[in-house]
């Protein structure tokens, strides 16, 4: 076997129990919680336990996503930060933001673009103060930020690679430099403009020769050419890229720092320098996304549909090659890593649903009782129904993504969870994980999640869970499971 399909093939064996552990000491340390997780928990794999009681409501903990995107869809509901997805701008700019670029043509075009560049104001926005936008380290506009801080973390996480921004970097990409100033792009149009560029390569960068473009231009148009198939076929490839962008970047760091990994020669330091960068994937492994995805009931046959995702994966994978390829990391390229990622997401995702701010204002001014006089209301329904006519039934549409977590991935479900997923409303902000107990939780109990409405009938739970791979192993399922005629209710 060729050294690189061996490193793949390791890379793709669990982690070693001590590793594991020891991987998972340090995420429950960084995020500071009274929790273990727990390598072998009852033919379920890993499992989260409480080290302490909770009552019910506790936050059992919260967690920053690994990696995290907006669904393409959402993009143009929600503006919102890149790394942490809190909404951003005014409540002026969000809904400007979303009626021009539905090309709305019931409200005046010049006064939405007036609220777009904070010219003009809606009444009684104030009360939702949002932060400023921050843009792009690296000048690209397919990322924004709700303040410098999430710029230079996103930048330092993976963003450094996968950014396609026509501007240098600023030195050192650790901090953000002291001439970065928070900016946001003067127009609408400009704004929209450079993210449309961002989903269609131009004609230009089809048929201009790759050899006369300066190297920058030649990895931007690389990049967006990846994105726009990521848009185009499946959301996940953009995490998928947000994973080996991220491994890339630590691998490198100790080499780059001269704090390689003991071993005399440079591939072995190379490979050590992976190994290690890669655990928080390996300790989320799964079979290659093409393997374990459940085959949709409309679909007869199974093998072509297995294959249309292996190629799927297979075009992903070379366009993200064509700028991102790290001759030192060959194993992290290989076809069946990236089907590992992908699988990781389809098994262990969690939805980021952020609330939209826009929302609230609309029930301060259109709601009984919302919050204003009625002569308030009155006179403010002047300006706002235009607004939320245009805007329609989806006027509320909060922010939509998928994410990956080192500890909420390790939840395993039951059907009687004993703890949710849950966003507290005006406190939940932002794209983290907030994890609070639905009952009293006694020490050394696992904490579970329900994955599926977990009222449902057994049946119905059983077929919904059959999509995350697994048959339900809780306390209901065996009982229900041992019951006459219960599986039928
Ligand atoms: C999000 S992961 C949870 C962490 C997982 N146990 C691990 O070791 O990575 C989901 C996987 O855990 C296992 N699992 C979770 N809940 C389960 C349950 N109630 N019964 C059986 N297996 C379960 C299944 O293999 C499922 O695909």
């Amino acid at each position: 076997m060729a050294e690189n399909a061996r490193q793949a093939q390791q890379l793709l064996q669990p982690l070693p129990t001590d590793l594991a552990a020891s991987y998972f000491e340090e995420v429950i340390g960084r995020l500071g919680v009274t929790l273990e997780v727990r390598l072998d928990s009852k033919d379920k794999g890993k499992g989260v336990f409480a080290t302490k009681a909770f009552a019910e409501e506790d936050v059992i903990f919260e967690e920053p996503a690994l990696v995290g995107a907006q669904h393409t869809a959402n993009r143009d509901d929600a503006l919102v930060c890149s790394h942490c997805f809190r909404f951003i701008g005014s409540i002026g700019i969000q809904i400007a933001h979303r009626l021009l670029a539905k090309g709305c043509s019931d409200v005046n075009p010049d006064y939405l673009r007036s609220l777009w560049s904070g010219v003009a104001e809606l009444p009684y926005s104030e009360r939702y103060p949002l932060p400023e936008l921050v843009t792009c380290l690296g000048g690209c506009v397919d990322t924004v930020y709700c303040s410098d801080g999430c710029a230079a973390a996103n930048w330092a996480a993976h963003h450094r690679l996968l950014c396609s921004g026509p501007r240098a970097p600023p030195a050192p990409v650790s901090a953000p430099a002291e001439d970065h100033h928070p900016r946001r792009p003067s127009s609408f149009e400009a704004f929209r403009e450079s993210r449309e560029r961002l989903q269609t390569p131009g004609l230009q960068s089809l048929t201009a020769p790759m050899r006369e473009e300066p190297p920058n231009l030649r990895k931007a148009d690389a990049v967006r050419r990846f994105k726009e198939h990521a848009d185009e076929t499946n959301d996940a490839f953009h995490l998928a890229a947000q994973v080996i962008a991220g491994t890339l970047l630590r691998a490198d760091e100790p080499l780059s720092n001269g704090f390689a990994p003991e071993a005399r020669i440079t591939s072995d330091r190379n490979w050590a320098a992976l190994q290690r960068a890669w655990r928080p994937y390996a300790a989320a492994w799964k079979a290659p996304w093409w393997e374990c995805v459940a085959i949709p009931e409309d679909v007869t046959d199974g093998d072509s549909f297995r294959s249309d995702l292996q190629e799927l994966a297979s075009d992903s994978l070379k366009l993200l090659k064509a700028f991102l390829y790290d001759e030192r990391f060959p194993a992290l390229f290989h076809l069946d890593v990236y089907g590992s990622i992908m699988a990781m997401f389809e098994l262990n995702n969690l939805g980021i649903y952020v609330a939209s701010p826009v929302e609230e204002y609309f029930e301060l001014c259109h709601a009984e009782g919302g919050g204003l006089s009625e002569e308030e209301q009155k006179l403010t329904q002047l300006i706002t129904r235009p607004l939320l006519d245009s805007l329609g039934e989806s006027y509320e549409a909060g922010c939509q993504g998928s994410a990956f977590y080192a500890l909420q991935s390790c939840c395993n479900h039951s059907c009687v969870p004993n703890a949710h997923a849950f966003k507290r409303a005006n406190i939940d902000i932002d794209g983290r994980a907030t994890v609070l107990a639905k009952r009293p939780i006694a020490p050394g109990e696992e904490v579970c999640l329900s994955y599926i409405d977990e009222d449902a009938p057994y049946h119905e739970r059983c077929a919904a869970l059959a999509d995350y791979g697994f048959t339900c192993a809780c306390d209901k399922c065996v009982a229900e499971a041992g019951v006459p005629g219960k599986a039928a209710v």
